[in-house]
């Protein structure tokens, strides 16, 4: 049953306590709960608002972050933005981030996932025992427009699983010029059928969690699909504010209890789980959670007055997130996006088509095409830099965009003339690695926000190959008489200096922040690779902050993903005890 406020299901027992209900939570609520002999307990944070109109419409995602669905996070001052403070959207309802992303579903690649079976030590991890994971975890479905979409991806690769996902479903006058390009280009630009296959690199289609039209987060497939059982209680607007031990097994605190509590000055209420709290609070809420519980750096945490509990240096290190950009050019064309965005009937138009049968403008995602890209000669190139390629093999990118029928800029709103075509541009591969650490005790502060964004050399040397890339593009006959002059400032940026300060002063976050509570041996680590938390009993870590190094693509699709696999390791381990 679903409660708003833990009053409720405090005398009642269970047997996981799940905690944040994004991508990690919705699957490991929905799958623990198969069984009906286990009782879970998920607590949100958020509302129960996922169906809102909003964020069901998924050309409205860009209005998302910054609402009442946000938990509205700032950062530090970024060293590599001209120490900038950036806005740190997460989502904050049923479905966590997965109900105010962009909707872009990436699967990660086989390097990847082979990397984190190498750092891990846990071939579990690697792509090949992790496929039927992979494979299992999507379902293609019919685009909004019901278009055949032969050739737009590769069906061998996809099997049915639970999360609905569609090819774009709106066709737009630039998807012939992109495809075009790749055949023009192919050295630079390869087409590839399926950026999901786990070889990512070439221009794909773009592949959304999006069914006939609708956005689909944990919330609408995962959760919407087992709130009926008996053995599910959902409580919403309660935060987590520790984990709480309840004993210890030799010298290890056993992390069964929680403390709840509605807001600063509520009261706090405190249940404990017969076998497991499992953290899915996302990479900036599970390490502040931690922190608060006294698990982390034991000096960090004296200096803020809490007690260390369990001393794990690793908790809220090693955060790792994708910087990007917009370039936009003028067109020779009055048919883009730009339109619906200057012209209230038309507005108005295309919200009475989505209304009336999901399809229209409004059906699409962030991005018609994707090209996940590896830079030329990269060894020379990484080299030149004194430096290893960042990536974790040859199927995995170093850089990415993203087409857009449509203006795009970071820190620009459109203009009042002119129409345009636009490319986001992220570095997918970065070496900069940031952090999360306790600006108070007091749970409901913030925790202060460091992704350290293009904080290296190296991810402003991939930045601006990225962007030189991102003209070549464009410059492809394909283009020709279609494509006029570059907008804006990133005009005049040509030589690696005026690059890196056009960079510098307009980079933002693509909202992937992940790895601050890692798998890994050793120090580094601060999970074992089935996720348990290092020096604990009880306590399990199941959502981004575990993956040891970002995944090359979009993150929730390999969120689900390691939620999937560590829900089959939570049902191991119950048929082995
Ligand atoms: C604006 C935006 C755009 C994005 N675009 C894309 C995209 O196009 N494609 C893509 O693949 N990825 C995208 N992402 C990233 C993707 O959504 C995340 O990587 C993914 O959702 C991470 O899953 P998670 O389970 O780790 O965390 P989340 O999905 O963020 O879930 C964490 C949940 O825990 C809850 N919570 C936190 N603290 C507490 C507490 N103390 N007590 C109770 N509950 C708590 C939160 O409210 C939230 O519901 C985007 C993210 C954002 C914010």
């Amino acid at each position: 049953a679903l409660f708003d406020g833990p009053v409720e299901v405090l005398n009642r027992t269970y047997d996981f306590i799940i905690v944040g209900a994004g991508a990690g939570g919705g699957v490991m609520a929905s799958r623990l709960s198969e069984d009906p002999r286990i009782r879970v307990l998920l607590v949100e944070a958020g509302g129960s608002d996922f169906l809102n109109l909003n964020l069901s419409v998924p050309g409205f995602a860009p209005s998302l972050p910054g609402s009442q669905f946000d938990w509205n996070f700032t950062t530090v001052p970024q060293a590599g933005l001209n120490d900038r403070v950036i806005n740190y959207p997460r989502g904050f309802v049923l479905g966590g981030s997965t109900s105010i992303n962009q909707m872009a579903f990436n699967r990660g690649t086989k390097d990847d996932y082979d990397r984190w079976a190498r750092v891990t030590g846990d071939d579990g991890w690697s792509w090949d025992k992790l496929y039927p994971f992979v494979k299992g975890l999507d379902r293609i479905t019919p685009p909004a427009d019901h278009h055949n979409t032969t050739g737009e991806f590769d069906p061998e690769v996809h099997d049915h699983g639970l999360l609905p996902v569609s090819l774009t479903g709106f066709p737009l006058p630039t998807d012939d010029m992109v495809i075009e390009t790749t055949a023009q280009l192919p050295d630079q630009f390869p087409f590839n059928l399926d950026c999901n296959s786990g070889d990512a690199v070439g221009v794909s289609w773009s592949q959304s969690t999006i069914l006939r039209g609708h956005r689909v987060s944990s919330a609408t497939s995962y959760l919407a699909w087992s709130f009926n059982r008996s053995n599910l209680d959902v409580v919403v607007n309660t935060h987590v504010t520790k984990v709480l031990p309840v004993g210890f097994e030799g010298n290890q605190p056993v992390m069964r209890g929680v403390q709840l509590s509605q807001s600063a000055d509520g009261l706090t209420h405190t249940l404990t789980a017969t076998k497991e709290v499992i953290l899915c609070a996302g990479a900036v809420k599970t390490p502040h959670i931690l922190m608060l519980s006294g698990i982390g750096d034991a000096a960090h945490l004296s200096s803020m007055g809490i007690k260390p509990l369990v001393d794990l240096p690793a908790v809220g290190q090693n955060l790792q997130d994708h910087p990007y950009l917009r370039l936009a050019w003028f067109v020779n064309s009055t048919n883009t996006l730009d339109n619906i965005a200057r012209n209230a009937t038309l507005a108005a138009q295309v919200l009475a088509q989505w209304q009336a049968n999901g399809t229209g403008p409004l059906s699409l995602g962030g991005g018609t095409q994707r090209g996940f890209l590896r830079i030329n000669d990269s060894d020379s190139f990484f080299a030149s830099l004194g430096t290893s390629d960042p990536s974790a093999g040859p199927t995995s990118a170093h850089y990415e965009f993203i087409t857009r029928n449509g203006f795009g800029a970071t820190r620009l709103s459109l203009p009042a003339e002119g129409h345009f075509f636009s490319l986001t541009i992220a570095v997918i591969s970065p070496t900069a690695r940031g952090n999360i650490t306790l600006a108070s005790p007091n749970p409901f502060d913030a925790p202060l926000i460091n992704p350290n964004l293009l904080g290296t050399p190296t991810d402003l040397a991939i930045m601006r190959s990225a962007i030189r890339a991102a003209r070549a593009f464009v410059a492809a006959p394909a283009w020709a008489g279609y494509i006029l002059d570059e907008f804006g400032p990133s005009a005049n940026a040509h030589t690696n200096a005026e690059l890196d300060a056009y960079s510098r002063e307009n980079a933002d976050t693509i909202d992937h922040p992940v790895g601050s509570v890692a798998m890994g041996k050793g120090e580094k680590g601060a999970l074992e690779p089935d996720l348990r938390v290092k020096g604990t009993v009880g306590l399990r870590v199941v959502d981004a902050s575990a993956f040891p190094f970002i995944i090359s693509g979009h993150t929730q699709g390999p969120t689900y993903i390691l939620a999937e696999r560590a829900a089959a390791l939570v049902r191991d381990s119950l048929d082995k005890a």
